[in-house]
């Protein structure tokens, strides 16, 4: 039997007196690719807080590999890359493998303890995210599909068990985002890696992830991209509601 990456059991989350998540039961196993989809104000944001220990629930139980959130962020075992990486300052004054070694700081501390096995490790997960040519060149020159490779490598860095990424193609073009689907699905099935990735985009992702999971407040279907587009009409009544649907129907 997989090993349990993610627990999540009867979770229930407020803010303030909103009620954003209910009865969240949801088990992801080691080496699975999911794409976690569901509208605006979802709640998938939230969730993704939860897993990286940022938010506490205020009923149920979450683990990250059998420990609390906090643990695992403690042992570098989550890599986070955030919607922020699109927005990235061009003019910031590093390069790509100085970014990519500043995601080893929180496990070495400082950047001057940084030993020959460290860049070593930075050199590989920048050759692995297909960067290697780069390596020197001012972050800010790099084309936007090109800094989100960045900052995979930099979540890379130390070894996580589970990447987590929040809406990581948000304004990057269609051609782009086919691109970074495919690097993560070949890292999650070289490195057998274990992916949650944020996403509006339903129609691309399905052909890419091995499990789908839709939130809205609720845990409205979790399964495998056939058992999902089997199911498609219901899933989008429950997450999205009927007017999203008919708007669905005219796109295909
Ligand atoms: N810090 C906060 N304080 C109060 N309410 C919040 C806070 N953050 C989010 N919310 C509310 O919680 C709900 C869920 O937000 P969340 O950001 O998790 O949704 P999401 O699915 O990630 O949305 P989107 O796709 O638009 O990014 C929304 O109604 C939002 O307004």
């Amino acid at each position: 039997m997989n090993k349990k990456v993610i627990d999540i059991t009867d979770l229930n989350f407020v803010y303030e007196t909103q009620p954003v998540l209910e009865s969240i039961d949801l088990t992801v196993y080691q080496g699975e690719f999911l794409a976690l989809m569901g509208p605006n104000g979802s709640g998938k944001s939230t969730l993704t807080k939860l897993i990286l220990g940022l938010l506490k629930p205020q009923s149920g139980t979450i683990q990250i590999l059998g420990e609390s959130p906090k643990i695992a962020q403690k042992k570098a075992q989550i890599g986070y890359v955030s919607q922020k990486a699109n927005s990235f300052n061009r003019g910031f004054p590093a390069t790509v493998r100085e970014v990519v070694a500043s995601g080893r700081y929180g496990m070495k501390g400082l950047f001057r303890m940084m030993q020959a096995r460290d860049w070593q490790k930075v050199e590989e997960v920048i050759t692995k995210v297909g960067l290697a040519s780069l390596q020197d060149q001012n972050i800010g020159k790099l084309s936007g599909g090109q800094q989100q490779r960045a900052f995979i490598a930099r979540a890379l860095v130390s070894d996580p068990q589970l990447l987590v990424l929040d809406e990581p193609t948000v304004g990057v073009d269609a051609s782009s985002s086919h691109q970074f689907y495919a690097l993560l699905q070949e890292l999650h099935q070289k490195l057998g890696l274990t992916i949650i990735l944020v996403t509006h985009d339903i129609g691309a992702i399905t052909h890419y992830v091995d499990r789908v999971v839709c939130l809205n407040k609720k845990l409205h279907f979790h399964g495998t991209p056939a058992e999902f587009d089997h199911n498609k009409e219901t899933i989008f009544t429950n997450t999205y509601g009927h007017e999203v649907q008919m708007v669905l129907h005219q796109h295909e």
